[in-house]
């Protein structure tokens, strides 16, 4: 998805959220200061394959969502998730975080040679100047949900989960599959449910974008604002 499609929804959740854009561009700038560009080429095996977007709900734990996740082509995961496959034995490809939760597991990742998409964004500067730097920089994929710049990349989407959904779409994936995704979780803060509620919204959007039918969305667009 290109910069201007994505700034449609951009738009709306920093007005929901009362985001300051210009500090969303001072954490991409920043990041790029740390950061080289990523070389692409490494996530072809996502064009045509089956792709688990692994998010960190509850349900992760369940057998059917791990078998989900180890049956795909490819995992994505998103934050805790990759640490919470990890330790079940279910290895990760491509980990999507912006270092809110399981950096240590990030570091870990970069340094087996896994790629980890970095998210910078207003609220998470200090995390980004206190990990970045002790990541393997060859397996670190810097993204912002500003307009990119420099090696700082922007596929779309706002929380790590569906911004792994984005992101394995432009890369061609053929399926998406979502093990560990609990948009009801009542588990969470008020915050994080807002985030959530954006989530489902965001994959509403781009199930609609490829025509696409996402399992985990049944029974709940009627209920989904669309965008
Ligand atoms: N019930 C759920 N609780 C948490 N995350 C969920 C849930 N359902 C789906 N997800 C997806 O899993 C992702 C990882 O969640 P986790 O709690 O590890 O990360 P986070 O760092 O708080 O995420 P974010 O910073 O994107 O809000 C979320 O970004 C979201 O996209
Ligand atoms: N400015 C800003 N951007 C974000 C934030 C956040 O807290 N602040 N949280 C996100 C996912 O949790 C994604 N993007």
């Amino acid at each position: 998805m290109n910069y201007q499609t994505w700034s449609h929804a951009y738009e709306q959740i920093l007005a929901d959220f009362g985001y300051d854009p210009a500090a969303d561009e001072r954490a991409r700038d920043r990041l790029a200061t740390l950061t080289d560009p990523f070389d692409e080429s490494r996530l072809a095996a996502m064009r045509g394959a089956t792709v688990a977007v692994a998010g960190a709900g509850p349900s992760l734990t369940s057998d059917r969502d791990r078998r989900l996740a180890a049956e795909a082509d490819v995992v994505v995961a998103a934050s805790v998730a990759a640490k919470r496959l990890r330790e079940a034995g279910v290895a990760v490809d491509l980990m999507v975080t912006d270092l809110d939760k399981s950096p240590a597991t990030a570091r870990t990742l970069t340094r087996e040679g896994v790629p980890v998409a970095v998210h910078a964004h207003g609220d998470n500067v200090p995390a980004v100047e206190e990990w970045v730097p002790r990541f393997d920089d060859e397996h670190v994929l810097p993204t912002t949900q500003a307009e990119p710049r420099g090696p700082v990349v922007n596929y779309g989407g706002f929380t790590d989960g569906d911004r792994g959904a984005f992101l394995a779409d432009a890369f061609g994936a053929d399926t998406l599959v979502f093990p560990g995704w609990d948009f009801d979780d009542e588990g969470v803060s008020e915050t994080k449910r807002r985030k959530l509620v954006w989530a489902e919204r965001l994959l509403y959007w781009l199930e609609r974008r490829r025509d696409d039918h996402f399992a985990v969305l049944d029974g709940r667009r009627d209920d989904i604002a669309s965008m």
